[in-house]
């Protein structure tokens, strides 16, 4: 459903961002993008969304080619950014309807959806004020609304997990699932090794932009011949740039 196939970019360094990269999120699947500080996870990302331009391969999303077919690629994909600070002029109402006119969703089923995720998050109470006033997590909670509204096939989120209380980590991670569970496709990036481990269907590890490992926990328990956690193999594979896969 998110196909990444062989994608390179780089900056004015020397060296790639992201370097021949591949990887597939299937429909179903909620798949946990980690790795160092500076490995190559948001410009990945920000080249699914088409924010930056690839030098070299494709990517994808729901069949649709995002370099050939931006505008389908992009209706089919819900984006949460790394930094929430965007559309700060508006109220956070505001932002949802303008997504919803961007998305062309009926309105009945958008004040649905909208009801729905500001309760879950508890943020029914916030639309009427400005973006501005939010409070960082506030700020994160409301792009993940916004990124849910047109349902997805799939959905990309960058840090999610940063800034959001005990609740809210809790509600995005039962999302993710609903949201995969539903037949689409989840990817997101994080830190945090055990949310990681507990909600992911499968990894992906990359370091200097290059995939070091890509499976799911079972296999790598399986490979290693012990109980090994996430936290441990991500030390061990980014510590000696080994690929064990
Ligand atoms: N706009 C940019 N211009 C130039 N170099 C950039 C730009 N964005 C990222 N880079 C470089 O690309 C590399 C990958 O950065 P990226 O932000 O993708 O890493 P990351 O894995 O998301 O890191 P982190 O976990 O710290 O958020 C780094 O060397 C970074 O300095």
């Amino acid at each position: 459903m998110l196909n990444i196939q062989g994608i390179t970019k780089h900056y004015d360094k020397m060296e790639n961002a992201v370097d021949n990269l591949t990887l597939r999120v299937l429909p179903g699947e909620i798949f946990g993008f980690l790795g160092p500080n500076g490995a190559g996870k948001s410009t990945t990302i920000k080249l699914i969304t088409g924010m930056h331009t690839l030098d070299s391969g494709t990517i994808t999303i729901n069949q649709f080619d995002i370099k050939l077919d931006t505008i389908k690629a992009k209706q089919n994909l819900g984006y949460v950014p790394d930094t929430p600070n965007f559309f700060l002029h508006l109220k956070g109402i505001e932002y949802l309807n303008f997504l919803k006119d961007v998305y062309a969703i009926p309105s009945e089923k958008c004040e649905q959806t909208i009801k729905t995720l500001a309760t879950k998050f508890n943020m029914l109470h916030a639309l009427d004020d400005f973006i501005q006033n939010y409070s960082h997590g506030m700020r994160k909670k409301i792009l993940i609304i916004g990124s849910l509204l047109h349902d997805p096939k799939v959905w990309v989120l960058d840090e999610p997990l940063n800034g959001l209380d005990p609740n809210a980590v809790f509600i995005l991670k039962e999302l993710m699932r609903e949201h995969a569970d539903k037949g689409n496709a989840v990817l997101f990036s994080t830190h945090m090794l055990e949310t990681a481990e507990n909600t992911c269907d499968k990894i992906v590890i990359i370091k200097h932009g290059v995939k070091i490992f890509d499976g799911v926990m079972q296999e790598v328990k399986h490979k290693m011949k012990s109980e090994v956690s996430l936290e441990k193999l991500f030390m061990e594979l980014t510590k000696n740039d080994k690929d064990i896969n």
